[in-house]
């Protein structure tokens, strides 16, 4: 079986990698010339863990190919995935330019039935809009070549993409076309190795399906964000409650933990994305609007508390920071909340030297630039500098020797913005730490 996926970015990528170890024959393609040069000679535009081993297995077997050249690589494929960028336009909904533009070239180039299908995430109707795209690229070649829309959604994470893939909760296809179908349920095969994962549905309702995923999830942190910054006020810890609720099997123990809001680049465009599309509708989604605001002042919690340590003037002082990413194990820096953090301090005359293990590049070339001082380790980032504000929780920061973090530090002082630290071990090596509601 041959398929094409458009776009190679961390979706397109990851997919089109995992298909082709699974033994399907696959092209990525992607208009950045540059971006398929470096796969073809085995550098990953992106960090992701495992990624880079089944790329370079996969490319090397000859089943994993990458070109620039849609036209061809759709050349006898059953399936396009469209796998590009859907970005916030102005007003917040979701931008189909590039789903579009993609749509529209299949549509002059395809030459026999293929199935389209849609992985980028997208509102509802944009099936609609994907085959009247194809339909009028195919009207002006005289052409009535037959082919189907479906809708595909990825639920995979960033930083645990390859193994989400591999072994997904369940895969929604919307679609409305036997043969489209049959076609899917053959492709999908290999990833149900235990029990029926597929679930089929009109494609609306997998576009939908989608967007309630990710605002489901979006809504249980600024959940638990709200609930921690209460803790803290009345003298709960939210480190117990969230134990105590998670325990309770109709909540779940994952997505209630605590933080500094939620980035990437996902929950806060779909959040943005639906809110927009209930407007559009006459309807307000009112949860949702309150988990993006309570969203928007977390990303402000862990700079207020250095304030109210040290005053609302910061000239002068230093900050260390350890984490730039949005989570963990990835390099993404859209909407990570070290951003905000970061402005905050410097505009309150702070400086700020930071240290990540893998995001420094790409804070540097495409999100922060020079704004901060970037360290060669985590314990270069803490010289001289006030106090330190933890951001990103990569396992390597998780037990520093505290011998050397409070001899390099000039005061004791840690702003955890993860809640990875014990508040009360590190009070009796002398150091004063503040975190999101816990004791
Ligand atoms: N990043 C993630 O973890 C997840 C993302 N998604 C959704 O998947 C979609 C893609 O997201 P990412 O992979 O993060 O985006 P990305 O920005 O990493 O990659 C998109 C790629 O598409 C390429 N592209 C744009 N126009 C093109 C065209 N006309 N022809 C060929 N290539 C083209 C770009 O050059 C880029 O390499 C979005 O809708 C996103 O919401 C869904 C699940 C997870
Ligand atoms: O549509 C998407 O792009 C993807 O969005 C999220 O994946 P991702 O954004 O890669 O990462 P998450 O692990 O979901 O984390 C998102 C943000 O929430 C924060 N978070 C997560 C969990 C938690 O308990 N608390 C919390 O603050 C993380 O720090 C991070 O900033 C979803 O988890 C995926 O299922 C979905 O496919």
């Amino acid at each position: 079986m041959k398929i094409a996926v458009v776009g190679t970015g961390y979706v397109g990528l990851v997919s089109g990698a995992c298909f082709a170890d699974v033994g399907i024959e696959v092209t990525c393609v992607d208009i950045d010339q540059k971006k398929i040069e470096k796969l073809k000679n085995g550098i990953m535009p992106i960090y992701e863990p495992g990624l880079e081993e089944i790329v370079v297995r996969n490319y090397k077997s000859g089943r994993l190919n990458f070109s620039t050249d849609l036209g061809e690589a759709i050349q006898g494929a059953s399936v396009a995935f469209i796998a590009v960028g859907t970005p916030p336009g102005e007003d917040g909904s979701a931008d189909l330019k590039y789903v579009l533009a993609v749509a529209d070239e299949i549509g002059q180039k395809m030459t026999d039935y293929i199935v389209v299908a849609t992985k980028s995430t997208v509102p509802v109707t944009t099936g609609e809009k994907v085959r009247g795209a194809i339909k009028n690229a195919l009207d002006k070649r005289g052409s009535d070549l037959p082919f189907a829309v479906a809708s595909n959604p990825e639920f995979l994470k960033e930083g645990a993409a390859v193994e989400d893939f591999l072994k997904p909760d369940r895969i929604v296809i919307g679609v409305d076309d036997e043969r489209a179908e049959e076609i899917m349920k053959r492709l999908y095969k290999p990833f149900q190795l235990s029990g029926e994962r597929i679930i089929y549905m009109d494609i609306p309702s997998a576009e939908m399906t989608k967007y309630a995923a990710n605002s489901m999830l979006a809504t249980k942190i600024s959940f638990m964000n709200d609930i921690a910054n209460l803790c803290e006020k009345v003298g709960a810890d939210a480190n117990m409650v969230r134990k105590g609720i998670g325990s309770d099997p109709r909540i779940g123990n994952k997505f209630i933990y605590p933080g500094v809001g939620y980035g990437g680049s996902c929950f806060p465009k779909d959040v943005k994305a639906i809110i927009k599309t209930a407007k559009q509708y006459g309807y307000d989604l009112r949860v949702l609007q309150a988990v993006e605001d309570v969203n928007d002042d977390q990303k402000h919690v862990l700079a207020n508390k250095v304030k109210a340590h040290f005053g609302e003037d910061l000239s002068g002082m230093t900050f260390a920071m350890w984490g730039l990413s949005f989570k963990p194990n990835t390099d993404d820096m859209r909407e990570a909340p070290a951003g905000v953090i970061i402005d905050e301090l410097r505009a309150a005359g702070a400086t700020v030297k930071a240290y990540d293990p893998v995001a420094m590049e790409e804070a540097k070339e495409h999100y922060l630039f020079d704004k901060v001082t970037y360290c060669n380790d985590a314990y270069d980032a803490l010289v001289d500098a006030d106090a330190l504000l933890l951001v990103t929780e990569w396992s390597e920061f998780r037990i520093p020797s505290w011998e050397v973090v409070g001899k390099l530090l000039k005061n004791k002082l840690i702003f955890d913005g993860r809640n990875i630290y014990d508040k009360k071990y590190l009070k009796t090596l002398g150091f004063e730490v503040y975190n999101i509601g816990t004791k």
